[in-house]
């Protein structure tokens, strides 16, 4: 069998698990999987991988723990079942986890968190952080406070929008079929499992048409979109059935098992392009000769130091434009700081930012991660 270097090669990744897996197709949190799942991830972890859990089943967990058989039509009535799985959810993570002395973090989000682009840069620190301190998170959905997301959301876009969120190579979805199929293996015994394609592929949505399981929300449509969204930022997905003995273990030792959907283009390629797109930037600063020769450089974050002056409004996470003494456009970059507190920053070295705003946030003021140069 030829072995996939993806997986091999990946620092980063995301792991997204579905409720019919979790729960034992609802019959409450299936704990021996589940610890077997973090016995495999905890290797990589060892192994010096980042992961971030995306993992489905509160509403599931929620609706076993309080004896309902059927899943309940009213907004509330899911979103209280989700609130009350959550709990065994995370004790479950964290105690399965805690045998490998490894900690968990809870991180819930919605879907708006993410286009905010100040709570984008805000979830994207956090995340950083937790990875930087060998923590898993574990993200759901914030259940409580969304609407739309209950009936309609699923975790695989969720999933997607965690690997764009913090640049992971690949996005792992695990769910109860051993991949994708030609057709729903579900109703048609006959259907053949993909083995590769391009996530760009349209062949793919005509196959994926068949609906969700019981617990599930998404079916492998959203899989599929999943894997176009996380391609974006030129991260592969692998749908994978969660119940082969060692999945995630056989997956990074490259076999192929499951779908591979591949990006057309690398990480660092679709980075710029996606921080290219944003066309309408909200400020302006303009850097000293020093600055523009480190940035012209490439590889290279912009400091405070380096920063001569700031014109505009605009606040943390929004585009704004590096122009040199002459006006001559350098790089574009979504800022970390407001314009105020860019301005009191501006020429100043970086231990000082705590000094002058009383915090700080970044030491930089544009991450090189998030500057494209013109
Ligand atoms: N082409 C297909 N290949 C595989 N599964 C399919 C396909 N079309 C529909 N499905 C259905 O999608 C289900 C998995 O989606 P879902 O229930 O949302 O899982 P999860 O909880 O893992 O997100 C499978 O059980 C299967 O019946
Ligand atoms: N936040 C919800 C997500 C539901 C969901 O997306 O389920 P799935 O399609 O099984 O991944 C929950 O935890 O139940």
């Amino acid at each position: 069998m030829s072995k996939r270097i993806q997986l091999r090669q990946a620092r980063r990744l995301v792991v997204k698990i579905g409720s019919a897996l979790l729960t034992n197709d609802g019959r409450g949190l299936d704990v021996a999987a589940l610890g077997l799942w973090v016995d495999q991830i905890a290797e990589l972890v060892s192994d010096g991988v980042e992961v971030v859990i995306v993992s489905s089943g509160s509403v599931a967990e929620g609706m076993s723990r309080l004896g309902w058989t059927v899943r309940p039509e009213q907004l509330h009535e899911l979103q209280a079942a989700a609130a009350v799985g959550q709990m065994g959810l995370v004790q479950t993570w964290e105690a399965q986890f805690k045998r490998h002395h490894i900690h968990t973090a809870q991180i819930l989000l919605t879907h708006d968190d993410l286009s905010d682009r100040k709570r984008y840069l805000n979830a994207r620190s956090t995340l950083r952080a937790l990875l930087d301190f060998g923590v898993v998170p574990i993200v759901n959905e914030n259940d409580t406070v969304v609407t739309d997301e209950i009936r309609f959301g699923d975790n695989d876009t969720l999933g997607a929008l965690v690997a764009n969120l913090i640049e992971a190579e690949g996005l792992i979805i695990l769910t109860d079929q051993l991949g994708l199929f030609d057709k729903d293996p579900r109703k048609n015994p006959d259907a053949q499992m993909v083995d590769e394609r391009r996530a760009s592929d349209s062949g793919l949505d005509a196959m994926a048409g068949g609906g969700a399981g019981a617990l599930g929300r998404g079916g492998m449509q959203t899989k599929v979109r999943a894997a176009r969204l996380a391609a974006r930022s030129g991260a592969f997905t692998v749908i994978v059935g969660g119940r082969i003995e060692k999945a995630i273990a056989r997956l990074r030792d490259g076999d192929s098992i499951g779908t591979l959907l591949l990006p057309e283009q690398g990480r660092i390629a679709a980075r710029k392009q996606w921080l290219a797109s944003h066309l309408q930037t909200r400020g302006k600063l303009t850097l000293d000769q020093g600055a523009v020769n480190v940035l012209c450089r490439g590889g290279r974050s912009l400091l405070p130091v380096g920063v001569k002056s700031v014109a505009g409004q605009f606040r943390r996470g929004e585009m704004v434009s590096c122009v040199d003494e002459a006006g001559k456009e350098i790089a574009r970059g979504l800022i970390n700081y407001d314009a105020d507190e860019a301005r009191a920053i501006a020429g100043r070295s970086s231990d000082r930012i705590t000094e002058v705003l009383g915090y700080i946030s970044d030491e930089e003021m544009i991450h090189r991660d998030n500057m494209v140069i013109v």
